[in-house]
């Protein structure tokens, strides 16, 4: 597929571009804060650089109609709003997290989270000291799974990829979900399979979660 990258100089940018060329794929929109280079017309647009970027990007992508693979965090109720009026002429995946495990995890919240209504709930997350945003975005999605107004106790430390505990307690027994990214390839992979996935798609709004879905009919 021919691509482009919004925030290719950054650590996602330049996994994703890496990945995405030894798959064979053709990077075509190089895209950061203060540059902008273009070679032909994108298929799809991977966006993980900043909520700035956001106009620009979807400028860009009814420009060139390229789809968009969106995983930038911290995006307000606005944004998501101005992303799902780009989905009536476009494909978009959106996530604030891109591997696996968490989206599992978010499968096993949403379907048992009546279960919990009366433990109490508290959400850990760690990541590296060059994040910006905080609470992440993983965070947020995990509360929304949980459909409950929940504490986040955030650390920026290291260059760790992403920590996320989920914990539920009652007087008598403390369960704890855990996830931990051992290496951000894991979202440049996701990025990947969302891009191949979402590729086929004229218009419409979808997540991570239509991917891990469709891997398990
Ligand atoms: N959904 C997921 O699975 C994941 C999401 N993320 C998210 O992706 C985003 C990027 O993360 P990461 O790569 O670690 O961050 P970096 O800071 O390493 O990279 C971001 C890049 O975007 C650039 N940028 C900033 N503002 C703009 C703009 N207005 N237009 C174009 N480019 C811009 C930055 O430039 P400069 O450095 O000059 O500011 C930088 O090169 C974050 O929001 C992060 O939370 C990260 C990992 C996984
Ligand atoms: O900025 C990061 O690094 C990450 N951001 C996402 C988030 O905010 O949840 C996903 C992942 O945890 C890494």
């Amino acid at each position: 597929m021919k691509y482009g990258v919004i925030g290719y100089k950054g650590k996602m940018g330049r996994l994703i571009t890496k990945l995405f060329n030894e798959k064979g794929h053709t990077s075509v929109l190089y895209v950061d804060k203060n540059s902008i280079k273009q070679t032909d017309i994108p298929e799809i647009i991977i966006d993980f650089s900043s909520k700035d970027a956001l106009p620009h990007t979807i400028e860009l992508c009814i420009k060139n109609s390229a789809n968009l693979v969106i995983g930038t965090t911290g995006l307000s109720n606005e944004d998501i709003s101005s992303l799902k009026d780009l989905s009536k002429k476009v494909a978009i995946l959106q996530s604030y997290n891109f591997s696996f495990g968490i989206n599992i995890i978010v499968e096993i919240l949403e379907k048992f989270k009546t279960l919990f209504s009366d433990w109490d709930c508290e959400i850990f997350e760690i990541h590296h000291s060059e994040k910006k945003d905080k609470p992440s975005g993983t965070a947020f999605m995990l509360e929304k799974a949980i459909n409950r107004k929940i504490n986040i106790t955030s650390a920026r430390i290291g260059g760790i990829p992403g920590d996320h505990t989920i914990l539920f307690a009652n007087q008598g027994e403390l369960i704890s979900i855990s996830h931990r990214a051992i290496s951000r390839e894991v979202f440049a992979l996701g990025a990947l399979k969302a891009s191949e996935w979402l590729l086929s798609k004229k218009k419409g709004y979808y997540t991570f979660k239509d991917v891990i879905k469709e891997g398990l009919k």
